[in-house]
């Protein structure tokens, strides 16, 4: 079978999945419906909750989010119906040099081939990034959606689905405030020109699932990261109190959450950003949805001041987002051999 897979997709042996992973049962469900009752304001319970979750975790998944599930439908019926088009029709909206949204079918994640294609989105349309990675460059660069002709109601389903997933992100970063003990608006200021995406994911069947991956490990780069997948299964997780990977179990309607790098620095490691990857099968395709919930280009990146002090110094030094994202944009074009852009590069040593 192997030698039928382009080499480009194998992994090395240590990076290779067990296909027999057991699911985790202890990945925190969290309930928010406390938050969309008018008459409850008493939110500490669920305050600590998040925070047990991040701290022990990385990852937890929601329940009553109040996103709407006619517009989660709406998004997963069009990217299945985008993604089943011929490869010529999908490629006519693919990433660019001048645009890094639109279509993508060869992602790499740490050098090796991911076994998928993807779409991504701006919340903001345009997308407003740093023209290169030059420090000295001040010179800034739009990024406009692209947009397929199939199917036609593409456009609005993404367009709803930012707006709800906004509010949903928005409220999150609220709970992360406060269970750092900062005031629930201590985020807000970053957002205002972000950039967040919907990335939709298609994971096609694969005849090697045990040499290959649906994405490699990674940690995200960004805040958070809400991610909505199908009932197929693959994700897994980098468990904290072990070191094992473990799957997460599809819940129908919930959304899984995820510390992302920034967060890190944020918290000044108070809570941590978890690798994770993605296993496929040789039977079923697999769809999810992620939305990268991203400050403004122009955000320099490092611990808030309320949670540093003498006793506890910054452990990293700030990074601007925008330098940040076009150096990985840079290598993603370049394929250097090298490794990718990673916060630990801006950790202060011990
Ligand atoms: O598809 C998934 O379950 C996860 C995808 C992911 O980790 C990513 O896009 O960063
Ligand atoms: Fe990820």
């Amino acid at each position: 079978m192997q030698g039928e897979v382009d080499q480009s997709f194998i992994q090395a042996l240590e990076h290779r999945p067990n296909l027999s992973v057991p699911e985790a049962q202890g990945i925190p469900l969290i309930d928010l419906s406390v938050l969309n009752s008018p008459d409850n304001h008493n939110i500490d319970g669920l305050v600590l909750e998040i925070r047990n979750a991040c701290k022990n975790w990385g990852f937890f998944q929601v329940i009553n989010h109040g996103v709407p599930l006619e517009k989660r439908h709406k998004i997963e019926n069009a990217s299945r119906k985008f993604f089943a088009q011929p490869l010529e029709e999908k490629r006519k909206v693919r990433r660019d040099e001048a645009s890094a949204l639109g279509y993508y079918d060869t992602e790499h994640t740490k050098n090796v081939r991911d076994w998928k294609e993807l779409f991504d989105y701006g919340v903001q349309n345009p997308t407003l990034v740093s023209a290169s990675s030059e420090p000295d460059d001040k010179e800034v660069v739009q990024w406009f959606n692209r947009l397929p002709e199939y199917p036609p109601e593409f456009r609005e389903a993404c367009e709803e689905y930012a707006k709800d997933l906004e509010k949903l992100a928005y409220k999150l970063m609220e709970l992360i405030a406060l269970s750092l003990g900062l005031p629930a608006n201590s985020f807000c200021n970053f957002y205002r020109d972000q950039t967040s995406l919907i990335r939709l994911n298609h994971y096609p069947p694969c005849p090697v699932p045990h040499l290959a991956l649906g994405v490699g490990r990674h940690k995200d780069s960004g805040a958070l990261t809400i991610l909505a997948q199908d009932d197929v299964g693959g994700l897994e997780v980098k468990r904290k109190s072990d070191g094992e990977w473990t799957r997460v179990k599809p819940t129908p309607d919930a959304y899984i959450i995820n510390v992302g790098d920034i967060l890190q620095a944020w918290s000044n490691e108070i809570y941590e950003s978890v690798e994770h990857r993605v296993v496929v099968n040789t039977e079923k395709e697999r769809f999810s949805i992620a939305f990268f919930f991203n400050p403004a280009h122009y955000t320099m990146v490092k611990p808030l001041d309320e949670l540093i002090n003498e006793k506890n110094p910054a452990k990293y030094r700030a990074y601007n987002w925008g330098k940040f994202i076009a150096t990985r944009m840079q290598s993603n074009f370049k394929k250097l051999d090298v490794e990718n852009i990673q916060v630990h590069h801006f950790r202060v040593p011990e």
